[in-house]
């Protein structure tokens, strides 16, 4: 009914519009818009509206069934709740009256047990709506005038609702859930009843609390959030030990909705896996183990003719248990010896272990991951009879960018050069999901290796992934340490719940600080390898790679980028350099200058679409005398052979970041420069960099005439690029914690950045930006009016 009522009232509207503006009105209307653009923007937002509103109803209409479900159900003894409410249900058995609606829909929340109603969609809390007024309106059975609900809890995504329903079922078994138990609501949603891991309620809930003891670094984090900061607070404190306590009160939802009902108990899981459990303190017995364990390696090497800097262990591939076609792939590419950590990882990863490895750039773990992932396909395919029209993903990799996943496809399609029907597909971001669901079902493929904003587009598009994740055997996180830092870690929280737990699981990184090889046990069993290939007291880059820093004052970094950029064109035949700035925009700028000055360059950032980013990235890889700009999406795993030089402009975000940035230059053993260029202000930097081998490199010194041509190039760069970049400067070292705490300094340096790339005054910066960046009143930063 109200439907109609609001298709008549968006009728009368738009007679109304129409009769304004249609016949004798203006010609144009506001935004420039002529009458035919003006009328279908109209429709668009009445269409929408309508739909909203529709959707609304169709919410309050399922919770008010929900709630007469619920009435009738208590009415028959129910035996959840209390008397008083029971007497009151026992009295009628109609729906429930407004605010018993809402105490009995809070009561159900509130419940031990009931987390598993909750969705991510809950939260969070801060941005709650108001829909008291509309609710108002269209219940006319539903809420009473007093009454401000959050849609969004009674699912106004259909995840929501099925969250609901197994929440319901889950209620039903309540009482095996003993009291005293701990719980990890994460659990609840990772248990889908097409899992192996599912076996039946009861069982589910006695899983649960034992995967807890196991994982309680974890316990409950994800659902309780009160909003993401405080979701990064709170994992910030536990990263810190703060949390250890047992029993946690939280508010939760909104106080104004569901009053005092609206908060829950949380019982925080006690630590079982102590710190000294995850990281023993080191023992002088560990150093000797780890020295003498070096010791045998390179003995082995010795033996077998390879030098003890060399990136190969000596041992061949056909020594291993991998399958012959697969080793006619290798040595049809001229591939014979494996590298130290296919030689480490190889048998364990074929064992199906979980794993955990490091090793140094550039030294094949694409190709250690993958052997694995294609013995796991053909041991999946041999073990069944059945034929799929699309078959089962079997193995499963994520990696951070779509250039490396298009890369590791590539090499994956190599080693499957002569298998017949295993295909390996991506699924990345920049191109259009239609297409993906298309090729997903023409070509199918068993091996998947995706970004994860990408994939979890498709998991929540319920296309049929989730179906075919089911098979999952291997699970493989390339640059694990970045996917499981905060920036990824949700997005690969929710693709491991859509994934069967009985499965293996693979990390990969060059860098592994402490708190990933925490939080790796999100993705790993407990009982886990951890393959360190790089060793005790190693640095993680690479001897040949000869590493230095350039300390100058800011200004002077566009014009010392083109002198170094020269100088090593000139002293180096075959150039292939790498240039590495903060952001998509100074890329973008510092691109554009180099092409000014003539330079034979490239630019890749995220800003740029994706057909340019493959093209790029593929002209770079064959090429040789040409020179990338980039952001930090080239930064990781991305295999450009034969990069002789690798400058960093600016700070990189973390050691890591810069260790993985460098990693371009010196791969597969060869050799290779790398230079770091900061401002002064930038120093505190190279103490993150202490333990590895950078050497000082004095400022050149650059003639006046080179100044003034890169100032005429400059001048020649069309001023919004320079806005762009001076805006997206101030961004990062705001977001960089050292410099982003002493806000009037960073405006004074904003505005010596400002001046160097030839902008008289900073542009003005939006209202809410400044007030978002906490820039607003600082000195120096204009707001727009
Ligand atoms: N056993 C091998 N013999 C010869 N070449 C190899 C071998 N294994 C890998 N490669 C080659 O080494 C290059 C680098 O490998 P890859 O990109 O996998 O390095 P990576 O360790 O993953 O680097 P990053 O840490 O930057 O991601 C690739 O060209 C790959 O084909």
């Amino acid at each position: 009914m109200y439907s109609t009522i609001l298709r008549e009232r968006s009728g009368s509207l738009w007679t109304l519009i129409l009769s304004r503006h249609m016949g004798g009105g203006p010609r144009t209307f506001p935004g420039g818009l002529n009458k035919w653009q003006w009328k279908r923007m109209h429709e668009k937002k009445a269409r929408e509206k309508e739909t909203k509103l529709l959707d609304q109803e169709k919410q309050l209409y399922e919770a008010r069934i929900r709630s007469e479900i619920r009435a009738k159900m208590l009415g028959g003894g129910g035996n959840h709740d209390s008397n008083e409410n029971k007497a009151k249900s026992n009295q009628s058995h109609g729906p429930l009256s407004p605010k018993e609606h809402i105490k009995s829909l809070a009561d159900r929340f509130m419940k031990t047990g009931a987390e598993d109603l909750w969705n991510e969609d809950d939260g969070p809390v801060g941005k709650k709506v108001n829909h008291g007024s509309r609710l108002n309106r269209v219940g006319s059975g539903g809420l009473g005038s007093s009454s401000s609900i959050d849609v969004r809890r009674f699912g106004n995504s259909r995840r929501g609702f099925s969250s609901m329903r197994r929440g319901l079922g889950f209620r039903r078994n309540e009482s095996s859930c003993d009291e005293g138990d701990e719980f990890d609501v994460r659990k609840f949603d990772t248990l889908s009843p097409f899992s192996p891991g599912f076996v039946g309620k009861k069982e589910k809930v006695k899983s649960v609390s034992n995967v807890v003891r196991n994982k309680g670094l974890f316990g409950g984090r994800r659902k309780f959030r009160k909003n993401d900061s405080s979701t990064e607070e709170d994992s910030e404190e536990e990263e810190n030990g703060k949390m250890d306590g047992w029993m946690d009160v939280r508010r939760t939802g909104s106080s104004a909705s569901l009053g005092n009902h609206d908060f829950k108990l949380i019982k925080r899981v006690q630590r079982n896996v102590s710190e000294e459990e995850l990281y023993p303190p080191l023992d002088i017995n560990d150093v000797r183990d780890g020295l003498s364990k070096r010791k045998a390696v390179e003995t082995i090497m010795e033996v077998n003719g390879e030098p003890s800097d060399s990136i190969y262990s000596g041992k061949r591939f056909d020594e291993s248990s991998i399958s012959p076609l697969t080793l006619k792939a290798l040595s049809a590419s001229g591939i014979v010896k494996m590298t130290r950590v296919q030689d480490a990882t190889l048998s364990e990863c074929l064992d199906g272990q979980d794993a955990l490895v490091k090793a140094k750039t550039g030294t094949g773990k694409s190709m250690a991951f993958l052997l694995p992932a294609i013995e796991t396909v053909l041991k999946a395919m041999e073990g069944s009879n059945s034929v799929h029209r699309v078959p089962p993903i079997i193995a499963l990799i994520l990696c951070p960018t779509r250039e490396l996943a298009s890369q590791i496809a590539a090499e994956g399609k190599a080693l499957l050069k002569y298998h017949e029907g295993i295909g390996v597909q991506t699924l990345i971001g920049g191109t259009r999901f239609k297409l993906d669901q298309q090729r997903l079902q023409s070509d199918p493929c068993q091996i998947l290796i995706a970004t994860p904003g990408r994939l979890l587009d498709h998991i929540e598009n319920k296309s049929n992934i989730t179906s075919r994740l089911m098979a999952l055997r291997l699970f493989i996180v390339d640059e694990a340490d970045l996917l499981l830092d905060l920036g990824f870690r949700r997005d690969v929280e929710k693709i491991i719940d859509c994934l069967p737990r009985q499965r293996q699981s693979l990390l990969f990184s060059a860098t592994i600080p402490k708190e990933v090889r925490r939080v790796s046990q999100l993705v790993l069993k407990r009982d886990h390898s951890y393959i360190d290939t790089i060793g005790l007291g190693c640095v993680e880059t690479h001897d040949k790679v000869k590493q230095s820093f350039l300390v100058a004052p800011h200004e002077s970094h566009f014009h010392l980028v083109p002198h170094l950029l020269k100088e090593h064109i000139n002293n180096t035949a075959d150039y292939k350099a790498i240039v590495f700035c903060s952001t998509g925009m100074v890329t973008s700028l510092m691109y554009t200058l180099l092409r000014e000055m003539k330079l034979n360059v490239r630019e890749i950032h995220a800003r740029k679409p994706q057909l340019h980013r493959t093209r790029v990235s593929d002209e770079f890889k064959e090429s040789k005398r040409l020179i990338l700009v980039t952001s930090d999406v080239s930064a990781r795993g991305m295999n450009y052979p034969d990069v002789t030089l690798v400058i960093q402009v600016g700070i990189p975000s973390d050691r890591e970041q810069y260790i993985h940035r460098l990693g371009r230059t010196g791969r597969e053993g060869k050799g290779g420069k790398g230079l770091l260029l900061i401002a002064p202000w930038e120093r505190y930097f190279l103490d993150e960099l202490k333990d590895l081998p950078l050497e000082p490199v004095p400022v050149p010194d650059l003639d006046s005439r080179f100044k003034h041509e890169v100032d005429q190039s400059m001048g020649k760069i069309d001023t919004s690029i320079k806005e762009a970049a001076y805006h997206a400067w101030l961004g990062y070292y705001n977001s960089v914690r050292e410099t982003g705490r002493d806000k009037t300094t960073l405006a004074e340096l904003a505005n010596r950045f400002c001046h160097s790339i030839g902008l008289e005054k900073p542009p003005a910066l939006f209202r809410k930006t400044a007030v978002k960046m906490g820039l607003k009143g600082i000195s120096g930063i204009p707001i727009r009016k």
